[in-house]
């Protein structure tokens, strides 16, 4: 039996999927859509001893599977048939590969994993996020170069979830507006200062200073998302207002802020450290201000966080931890914060990670030479599978808001506060 063959028996012959394969088999549904190339027998060892879609990325990262097409739609319809596969299906395909001499070789082969997996030990959560650490995972994944994110991300440089005013509004539009509804959250004013905890590229600071005349600090542990959003400041003449440092964002040494921002940060922090994290943005804010967090979540408060060993946390996302809504609002709480106010964007996740898809699609040539073949096959299926996560609700968007009262209680708060949508 061709390879092809062994792929289409997997999916069922009416998948709307194409199947070739390096022994110049073919099968499926020709001209479909989506199409799998299975480029080396080695993508079967990973398949096979590779817990869950581990493998199936591993097999992708390295080029022996190659997927054309939308992967958005590659990666539902091979959910859909990977969830439909029995023991007994798996029990037959085995059988059939190992009467192949050149597929049992390649299956009784366990393979290294790629070289883009994270180096770094498993261990527990409470020995994780020294600063030390925390910088090389950080690194791992946000020094991998500027272009690169200028052409995923486009001009607004936003590397978090937007907020899509309306049905038809652009990527740029909806990071546009999600930086304003933070500031509108947080009551920014003219002559306020900000404290943008994990600023990335600097995005909500240059929002603040340009938008609001707010004096805006940053800091960020990538040092080339310092780089640029320096030059991006001075080039746009806000230096006088805006301001990045390459910081640990425990480093920072100020306090007295009017308000404090935190957007996609929460995620690197871990569980154990939320207590701490938080503390330290409450102290850093004067009484009366107000601090937004704004993090992925997951759907449930239950320890313990799930799949800390999947493909996310070691290609992508060296030691992050994701917490239910309801775990982070309490973690605030406890820290001193009033929550006034939590909001749910998932939507608005899936449909900017959609973006991010396609315009890596748009400029795929130029981003494989800018940083590789396998750096670009991870991004690719993490954000294609991370629509699925966000559409599914698998994950979630959580904007929490909270005020640091005054000794008396005061919170400052208007009785209907009216930031818009
Ligand atoms: C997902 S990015 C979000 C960037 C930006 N807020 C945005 O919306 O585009 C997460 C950011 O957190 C920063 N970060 C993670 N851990 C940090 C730490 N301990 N101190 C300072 N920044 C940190 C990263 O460097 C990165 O800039």
């Amino acid at each position: 039996m061709t390879l092809a063959r062994v792929f289409e028996q997997l999916a069922g012959a009416a998948a709307p999927v194409e199947f070739t394969a390096y022994d110049g088999s073919r099968a499926g549904s020709p001209g479909a859509d989506i199409r799998v190339d299975v480029r080396s027998p080695y993508a079967v060892s990973y398949l096979l001893h590779s817990p869950g879609a581990l493998g199936l990325a591993r097999a992708y990262v390295t080029g022996m599977i190659d997927i054309d097409g939308d992967m958005i739609a590659a990666l539902t319809t091979m959910q859909q048939i990977l969830g439909e596969v029995t023991p007994r299906d798996k029990a037959r395909i085995l059988r059939t590969v190992m009467r192949d001499p050149l597929l049992r070789g390649a299956v009784t082969r366990r393979l290294d994993p790629p070289p883009q997996e994270a180096p770094f030990s498993r261990i527990p959560s409470w020995l994780r996020h020294s600063k030390k650490r925390d910088a090389k995972a950080i690194s791992h994944h946000y020094d991998v170069s500027n272009t690169f994110y200028e052409w995923v991300l486009g001009p607004s440089m936003a590397y978090t979830c937007a907020c899509y005013p309306r049905e038809d509004a652009t990527l740029e539009e909806a990071q546009f507006h999600k930086h304003d509804l933070v500031a509108r959250k947080l009551a920014l004013r003219p002559g306020m200062r900000l404290l943008d905890v994990g600023c990335g590229w600097g995005g909500m600071v240059m929002h603040a200073a340009r938008e609001y005349g707010v004096k805006a600090l940053g800091v960020t542990l990538s040092k080339q998302q310092a780089e640029w959003a320096q030059k991006a400041i001075a080039d746009r003449g806000l230096s006088d207002l805006a301001e990045v440092r390459h910081l640990d964002y425990r480093d920072v040494t100020e306090s007295g802020f009017d308000a404090v921002s935190s957007i996609g940060l929460t995620e690197h922090i871990g569980k154990q450290n939320l207590p701490s994290y938080f503390s330290f943005l409450y102290g850093k804010l004067r009484t009366g201000g107000r601090m937004l967090n704004h993090t992925i979540t997951r759907p449930d408060n239950l320890a313990p966080p799930r799949k800390e060993n999947g493909f996310i946390n070691r290609y992508v996302f060296p030691d992050g931890e994701l917490e239910g809504p309801g775990f982070i609002q309490m973690k605030m709480n406890d820290a001193g914060f009033e929550i006034r106010h939590q909001e749910n964007l998932r939507e608005h996740y899936a449909r900017t990670l959609t973006g991010w898809c396609r315009n890596l699609d748009e400029r795929w040539d130029d981003a494989v030479a800018e940083v590789g073949d396998g750096t670009a096959r991870v991004w690719r299926v993490y954000m294609a599978g991370c629509v699925l996560g966000f559409n599914q609700n698998w994950i979630q968007l959580h904007q929490t808001l909270g005020v640091k009262l005054d000794a008396d209680g005061s919170s400052h708060m208007p009785l209907r506060p009216d930031w818009g949508s």
